[in-house]
C-alpha cells in the first residue's frame, strides 16, 4: 500500500499529521552540527529528508528521517506558513462550499529552544502562524461577520448554541475588563514572563493588575493579498478561546485567577475536556471562557491578554520557555443569511482551528532546573512521551490494515489532540458525521542542540526513519592492518522515501514490555564492506550482530534516561511535597503542645487557689474551735472559784470534776476525729499530683454519692474520707459542716458559752496533759 492509497483510505487506516521539519539558525557560539539536510531528488523540488550523524561515537546507529517536508534555516515565516497549507486549513474551517466546516489542528514539536513558539507565535518583529492565520480569517470572512455591537443579540445567540457550555463575551466587555484605560502607557507586545510557582500566582500576576493596551502588533510578513473563499451565503462569527495544559489539567487563560478563601492566593479552577448535554458524541473543553471577535485586532489583543497569562519561565535551554501546552482556538461560526424561519433565529454549526504551541521536552541536565520547573519538566516529557506514543500508533495503523488502537487517553495532552480525531461509537451509528479533523504537526530541531533529545523527537514524530548500521572493523582487520583508519558508514541500501520506509521501529506497536523492549527488525539496513573477503564472512556476520545490538542497546540507554529524568523529577515533586508535610506536622504539634501546656497551666492554677482557699479555711475553723474550747474551760473554771459556801464545796467539787471529766472526754474525742481529718488531709495532700487527680466536680460528687450509699450522716467524719473541693458554695458550706467539732461542741457554741448540765456524762477522768500532743496537730 503506498502513501496516498494511505491517506486517502478511510479514517480507520488515515494518518492524522502531516509532518514537518523546521531547522533553527544557530545562535552563539554554535557546537558540532550532527543534523544534515539532503538533497532533494529530481523528482522533488523541495527536501525531504535529513540525516542524523551521531557526534562522537562512531557505533551509533546514523539515523535518516523522512518529513512532508523540511525547512532549512533560512526559511521564513512566511515559507513555512505558505508550504505548510495554513489557508488551506482555514479554507477548511471556513467551509466555502456549504455545511459544516472541517475541525483543523496546528500543532509544534521539539526540544526546548528549538523554535516552536518562534514559529506559532512569532517575535516582537515578526508575526506568527497563529496570527497570520488570524488575518486569512478575518480577511477571508470579510463583510460577512457578525459583530456585537451591530447584533446585539449575537452573544445570545451563540451562547445558547455553545456545546462546551462556555460563557460567551463580547471582545469589547473583555478587553475592557483586561486591559487598562487605552491612554495608558504601552506595553511591548507578544508575551512577558509570569512569576507563578505552581498553581498559584504571585502578587505581580493578581488579577487586579491590568495590563497595558499594546498599541501596534508586528505587521510582517504581509499575507494581505491572500484570502481564501467563504461562503458568501453564511454570515459568520468568530470566537476566540485559549486554554493550557499545565501539570496535566487544563487552566482557562481568559478566566482570571480567584483569590482562595483559605490560602489568599490567586489560582485558577482546572476545567474539564468531557462530552456534554449537546454534544454527546464530541468531548470538549467545558467552561471556557470564549470571545466574540469581529475584527483582527480584536483577536490579537485577546491573543495577547491570554499569551500574559501562559505560564513561562527561564531554563538553562532557553531565557522563556513555555512551561504548559499552549492551545488557541479560533471557533469559527456560521449560519445561513436571511430572515428567520417563523421567527427562529437560523441555528449556528462551526468549525474550529486549533493552534497548539507544545512545551518543549528538555533534559533536566541541560536545562538546569529545580524544584518546582523541574517537576514541570518531568510532567512535560511525559506528556510527550505519550504524544509519542500515539504518533507512532496512528502512523503503524495507517499502514496496516487492522488498526492498533491510539493510547490517547493516557494524558490530557493527547486526549485534547486525538479524541475527537476518531469518529465515535455514537457517530457511528447516528447519520451525522463530522469530517475527521486536518491536522498539521510541526517539528522544531537545533542542528546544533542535544543530539539525543533532537533524535528521540525525530524517532516518534517523522514519517519515516532509516537506520544505517555502521561497520565495525574486525579485531583481525585491526591487529594486521596499521594504522587503522575508522571506515565510514556505509549508505543506506535503499534510498528513504520508498515504501517501506512507513515502519518505525521504535514504540513497536503492540509491544506490551514498552518501547524499548522491541529489537531493530524491519528497517535496520545492514551494510557489507565492499573490501571483506568472503572467508571472514562468519565474523563479520557476528560483527554485525553486536552492531545491531549496540545500537540497540543505545536506543534502550537513551529511552532509560528520559524514563529516569522524568522519574526523579516525579520523585523531586514527591519529597518537596513530603518535606512540606512534614513541615506542617511538626507545626500542628508544636501548636497542639503548646494549647495543652496552657491549659494544663489553667487548670494547675485553679486547682491551686480553690486548695490555698479551702486550707485557709480549714485553719480558720481550728482556731475558732480552740478558742471555743478554751471559753468553755475558763468559765468552768471561773464558776469553780466562785462557789458561795463549804457545804456545797464538796458537790461542787464533784461536780466540776465531773464536768472537767465530760470536757476532757469531748476534747479527746473531738481530737481523735480531727488527727483523722488530718491523716486524711495528708494523705490526699501527698498524693495531690495535678496529673493524677480527677476533676474536682467528679471527686465532689464521688464523695458525695459515697456517703450517700452508705446511708450513714453525710457530714460525720469518717476514716477513708475523701475532702469534697466541690467549689460551689453550699458544697463549701457541707464541708465546714463536715469538719465542725462535734453536736455537743456545736451546742456549747449555739448557747454562746452557757454549758448546759443536761449533756455532763459521767466518764472515767482522763489527765488533761495526757492529750497534751494531740493539740500540737494544730
Ligand atoms: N527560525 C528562527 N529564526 C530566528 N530565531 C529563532 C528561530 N527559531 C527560534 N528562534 C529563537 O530561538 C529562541 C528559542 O526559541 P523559542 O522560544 O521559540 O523555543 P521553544 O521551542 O518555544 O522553547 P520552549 O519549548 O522552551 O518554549 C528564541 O530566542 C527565538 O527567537
Amino acid at each position: 500500500m503506498d502513501r496516498e492509497s494511505v491517506m486517502s483510505a478511510p479514517p480507520k487506516s488515515q494518518s492524522l499529521f502531516q509532518v514537518f521539519l523546521r531547522l533553527r539558525p544557530a545562535q552563539g557560539m554554535a557546537s558540532e552540527r550532527f543534523l544534515a539536510v539532503e538533497e532533494p531528488d529530481t523528482k522533488h523540488t523541495t527536501p525531504k529528508h535529513i540525516t542524523l550523524n551521531p557526534p562522537n561515537d562512531r557505533r551509533r546507529a546514523i539515523e535518516k528521517f523522512a518529513f512532508t517536508q523540511v525547512f532549512e534555516e533560512d526559511a521564513t515565516q512566511l515559507d513555512v506558513f505558505h508550504c505548510i497549507g495554513v489557508a488551506s486549513l482555514v479554507e477548511c474551517v471556513l467551509a466555502p462550499h456549504g455545511g459544516e466546516g472541517t475541525d483543523a489542528l496546528l500543532a509544534t514539536l521539539g526540544v526546548t529552544g528549538s523554535g516552536k513558539t518562534h514559529t506559532i507565535l512569532g517575535s516582537r518583529s515578526q508575526r506568527g502562524l497563529t496570527q497570520l492565520a488570524l488575518d486569512v480569517v478575518f480577511r477571508s470572512i470579510g463583510r460577512n461577520i457578525l459583530d456585537c455591537s451591530s447584533h446585539p443579540t449575537l452573544e445570545q445567540t451563540i451562547s445558547a448554541s455553545d456545546a462546551s457550555e462556555g460563557a460567551i463575551f463580547s471582545a469589547s466587555a473583555f478587553l475592557d475588563s483586561v486591559y487598562a484605560d487605552p491612554a495608558a502607557p504601552l506595553r511591548a507586545s507578544s508575551r512577558a514572563p509570569t512569576p507563578m510557582i505552581g498553581e498559584s500566582y504571585g502578587p505581580a500576576a493578581t488579577p487586579a493588575r491590568r495590563l497595558h493596551r499594546p498599541s501596534a502588533f508586528p505587521q510582517q510578513p504581509d499575507v494581505s493579498s491572500l484570502s481564501v473563499s467563504s461562503d458568501p451565503s453564511s454570515e459568520y462569527a468568530v470566537v476566540v478561546s485559549m486554554y493550557e495544559v499545565y501539570n496535566d489539567r487544563i487552566f482557562d487563560l481568559l478566566t482570571p485567577p480567584i483569590k482562595s478563601a483559605t490560602t489568599k492566593e490567586y489560582r485558577r479552577r482546572p476545567l474539564l475536556f468531557k462530552s456534554t448535554e449537546t454534544s454527546p458524541d464530541r468531548k470538549v473543553v467545558a467552561g471556557l471562557r470564549k470571545v466574540l471577535c469581529g475584527s483582527l485586532h480584536q483577536a490579537l489583543m485577546v491573543l495577547e491578554a491570554g499569551l500574559h497569562e501562559r505560564r513561562v519561565a527561564g531554563t538553562g535551554s532557553n531565557s522563556v520557555s513555555s512551561r504548559s501546552h499552549g492551545f488557541f482556538c479560533v471557533e469559527v461560526k456560521k449560519r445561513a443569511k436571511g430572515n428567520r424561519r417563523n421567527g427562529v433565529e437560523n441555528p449556528w454549526t462551526g468549525s474550529t482551528l486549533t493552534i497548539v504551541d507544545l512545551a518543549g521536552s528538555e533534559r533536566a541536565r541541560d536545562a538546569k532546573t529545580a524544584g518546582t520547573t523541574l517537576a514541570e519538566a518531568g510532567k512535560i516529557n511525559e506528556s510527550l512521551m505519550y504524544l509519542g506514543q500515539c504518533l507512532q500508533m496512528q502512523s503503524d495503523a495507517a499502514n496496516k490494515d487492522k488498526p492498533n488502537l491510539v493510547p490517547f487517553r493516557q494524558c490530557k495532552l493527547t486526549e485534547l489532540l486525538f479524541s475527537n480525531s476518531f469518529p465515535s461509537a455514537s457517530s457511528y451509528s447516528t447519520a451525522k458525521h463530522r469530517n475527521p479533523q486536518k491536522a498539521v504537526m510541526i517539528v522544531t530541531a537545533d542542528p546544533q542542540g542535544d543530539y539525543n533529545a533532537t533524535s528521540q523527537i525525530l524517532r516518534y514524530s517523522a514519517l519515516a526513519r532509516e537506520v544505517t548500521v555502521p561497520r565495525i572493523p574486525s579485531i583481525t582487520q585491526t591487529i594486521h592492518t596499521a594504522p587503522v583508519s575508522i571506515p565510514a558508514p556505509q549508505q543506506c541500501s535503499s534510498p528513504v522515501g520508498s515504501p517501506p520506509l512507513h515502519n518505525r521501529p521504535f514504540f513497536s506497536p503492540g509491544s506490551a514490555a514498552g518501547p524499548y523492549s522491541q529489537p531493530f527488525s524491519s528497517n535496520v539496513q545492514r551494510t557489507f564492506s565492499p573490501g571483506s573477503s568472503p572467508g571472514s564472512d562468519d565474523h563479520r556476520t557476528t560483527m554485525e550482530v553486536a552492531a545491531l545490538e549496540i545500537a540497540r542497546l543505545s536506543e534502550e540507554l537513551d529511552y532509560l534516561r528520559q524514563a529516569f529524568d522524568s522519574e526523579r523529577s516525579a520523585r523531586q515533586e514527591a519529597e518537596s511535597h513530603l518535606l512540606s508535610m512534614e513541615d506542617r506536622m511538626l507545626e500542628l504539634e508544636q501548636a497542639i503542645r503548646e494549647d495543652c501546656v496552657t491549659e494544663f497551666e489553667r487548670r494547675l492554677e485553679i486547682e491551686m487557689s480553690r486548695w490555698r482557699a479551702n486550707m485557709q479555711v480549714e485553719v480558720e475553723r481550728g482556731e475558732e474551735h480552740w478558742g471555743r474550747k478554751i471559753e468553755v474551760f475558763e468559765r468552768s473554771m471561773a464558776a469553780t472559784a466562785t462557789a458561795p459556801n463549804d457545804e456545797n464545796m464538796l458537790d461542787n467539787e464533784s461536780e466540776s470534776e465531773n464536768k472537767e471529766n465530760v470536757l476532757m472526754e469531748d476534747i479527746n474525742e473531738e481530737n481523735e476525729r480531727l488527727r483523722r481529718d488530718n491523716d486524711i488531709l495528708r494523705r490526699e495532700l501527698a498524693c495531690m499530683s495535678p496529673s493524677k487527680r480527677m476533676p474536682l466536680q467528679e471527686r465532689g460528687s464521688d464523695a458525695s454519692t459515697g456517703s450517700r450509699t452508705k446511708g450513714g450522716d453525710p457530714g460525720s467524719p469518717r476514716p477513708g474520707r475523701k475532702l469534697n473541693f466541690n467549689p460551689d458554695e453550699s458544697g463549701l458550706r457541707r464541708k465546714l459542716e463536715n469538719l465542725r467539732v462535734s453536736d455537743d461542741s456545736a451546742s456549747l457554741r449555739n448557747s454562746s458559752g452557757s454549758t448546759s448540765p443536761k449533756k455532763v456524762r459521767k466518764l472515767a477522768t482522763k489527765r488533761w496533759d495526757a492529750n497534751a500532743d494531740d493539740d500540737d496537730m494544730f
